[in-house]
């Protein structure tokens, strides 16, 4: 029964206005009354509350509710934990005599079951009504504000949000936490943390956001009634980075290494010969059959004697006089895909490699680090490549190469990092993957997916280093771009993960995610 009520019926991840709509269509095409949602949405809440908490009866159950439909599903959660014979204070944000719609339905039913209802109005100590109470509290149940959070939070609702984070006492969330923004996960003034989130019908972007998504806890998705054809509209184009619904080819029994792709990378420089390596290794062990590594002449010692199954290309430095690119291209190995860019260094050679690569031959190609530092402010130059390009580009910066590329502040891009990988994915036309706690992808054709593997363990060198060999080594055996990146992004989290569960996230290395790529890989087909 659970398990039903736990189904997972969308992967789209919703804004509010998206919400409400879906709420419109539910109440008018089907002629069910926003009243009956609120009640499926708490009594969901509720029963989420009860199996989390067994011992929620032990004491009192106080719910904080505000004075919009957040808190209507508070009043519901309210009524049925009193008809199972608990001790519940609702504290209300405002008077009861100003609540409005289906919210003042279901505060008359509370009241009519005999519910406690404190109304904190301007002037109240807040410490003194909340401190006997937390004390004697199983579980506080966050109702004050969800998606029609619409401004930032102050007076009162931020006191009473500081206050209960204060006690440390565990928080059932109902469909946010209160403070974080519905379609950008960012706080709004300050928000509430939650042990678990119950969330209606489907999740919302905040819910996967940073650093809303950090206070979310145990994130529920619970069905209230709302069809799942008003929540897969083609209009919903972001969704969380799953692999199910993924075209993963099959490799054939008789492959050879020459049909599991050539990829060539171009990385490394001297004292950054690991970057050019760990590129390698991540693209080995998802299983590109024959890689080269391109790397200055100075490192490529270091860099072949870190590799023992990938080929080496001394690169000339500019004063041999030789053209890059020729050693390149006068070469045996004809790759199928490049990846350029981790370690090289931002300087012209650099930038003359990036800029000539990209002229010399049409191939799926992922630039990532200093390949994107040289092109700093040059995003036009990416958009003119990329115009009748029949093969994919793929950009995987961090939101500091993000924030360069476009010449804005890091912080712009940190405050919504979908709007701004949405933004160049399709101005220029490339395929991005920006970085970061929840990585958000985003296609040139505006499909955009935010990722939910992944943990602090990888804010260390080399991993996104291996990200890009994860992702050009799935490129390179022929798995379509959406594959490619997407599963990319998920593997190189989900290896993180495994890492972390078998011994922390302190002290993980990028190479200590490469036996977990290889098995997760495997895994995917
Ligand atoms: N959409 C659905 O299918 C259902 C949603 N339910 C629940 O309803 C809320 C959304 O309700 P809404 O009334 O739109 O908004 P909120 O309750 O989140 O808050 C609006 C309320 O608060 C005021 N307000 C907004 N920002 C601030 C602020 N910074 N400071 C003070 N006051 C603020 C605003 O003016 C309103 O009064 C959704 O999350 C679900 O929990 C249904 O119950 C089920 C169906
Ligand atoms: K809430």
């Amino acid at each position: 029964m659970a398990h039903d009520l736990e189904r997972v019926a969308s992967h789209r991840l919703l804004t509010s206005a998206q919400m409400r709509e879906a709420d419109r269509r539910t109440i008018e095409n089907l002629g069910l009354p926003g009243v009956v949602l609120m009640e499926n949405a708490g009594a969901a809440a509720c029963r989420i509350l009860k199996t989390r908490m067994p011992e929620w009866r032990e004491r009192v159950v106080v719910i904080l509710a505000g004075q919009g439909n957040n808190g209507g599903d508070g009043f519901v959660v309210g009524r049925w934990l009193l008809q199972s014979g608990g001790r519940v204070v609702v504290l209300l944000l405002g008077r009861g005599a100003d609540l409005k719609g289906d919210a003042r339905i279901h505060h008359g039913a509370f009241v009519g079951q005999g519910g406690v209802v404190r109304e904190l109005l301007p002037g109240v100590e807040l410490a003194d009504v909340l401190h006997p109470l937390l004390l004697h509290c199983s579980v506080v149940v966050d109702a004050i504000f969800g998606t029609g959070l619409a401004r930032s939070v102050e007076g009162l609702a931020a006191e009473l949000i500081r206050l209960v984070a204060r006690s440390g006492k565990p928080v059932l969330a109902v469909d946010i936490p209160s403070g974080v923004c519905a379609d950008t996960g960012r706080i709004l003034g300050c928000a509430l943390p939650a042990r678990w989130t119950v969330t209606f019908a489907a999740e919302k972007r905040g819910h996967r956001l940073y650093p809303g998504a950090g206070l979310v806890g145990e994130l529920i998705v619970a069905p209230i009634g709302i069809p799942e054809s008003f929540l897969n509209i083609p209009e919903h184009d972001v969704a969380l980075n799953v692999t199910e619904d993924l075209v993963i080819p099959k490799r054939s029994p008789d492959a050879h290494k020459g049909d599991c792709g050539r990829l060539l990378v171009v990385a490394g420089g001297v004292g950054m010969e690991g970057a050019a390596i760990l590129v390698a290794q991540g693209a080995a062990r998802v299983g590109a059959g024959l890689i080269t590594v391109a790397t200055p002449a100075a490192a490529q010692p270091v860099v072949t004697a870190g590799l023992t199954e990938a080929m080496t290309l001394p690169l000339p430095l500019r004063a041999s006089g030789e053209p890059l690119l020729d050693i390149i291209t006068k070469g045996r190995f004809q790759p199928d895909v490049l990846a350029i860019g981790p370690g090289l260094g931002e300087n012209e050679q650099t930038w003359e490699l990036v800029t000539a690569m990209m002229a010399w031959k049409e191939l799926p190609t992922l630039l990532d680090a200093d390949a994107l530092n040289v092109l700093a402010g040059q995003g036009e130059r990416i958009r003119h490549w990329s115009i009748g390009r029949r093969t994919p580009l793929i950009l995987t910066p961090h939101p500091g190469e993000m924030a360069r590329l476009w010449g804005m502040e890091v912080n712009d891009v940190r405050g919504d990092r979908l709007a701004i990988a949405r933004r160049t994915a399709r101005d220029w036309g490339v395929w991005v993957v920006l970085k970061g706690a929840g990585s958000v992808i985003a296609a040139p054709d505006g499909r955009a997916w935010i990722n939910a593997t992944g943990n602090p363990g990888l804010a260390a060198g080399g991993s996104g280093d291996l990200l890009t060999g994860i992702i050009a080594g799935l490129l390179a055996q022929d798995w379509p771009v959406e594959s490619a990146v997407r599963a990319g992004v998920w593997l190189h989290g989900a290896a993180a993960d495994a890492c972390a569960a078998e011994q922390g996230m302190v002290g993980m290395l990028a190479g200590d995610l490469l036996p977990h790529t290889r098995r997760l890989r495997n895994g995917l087909g």
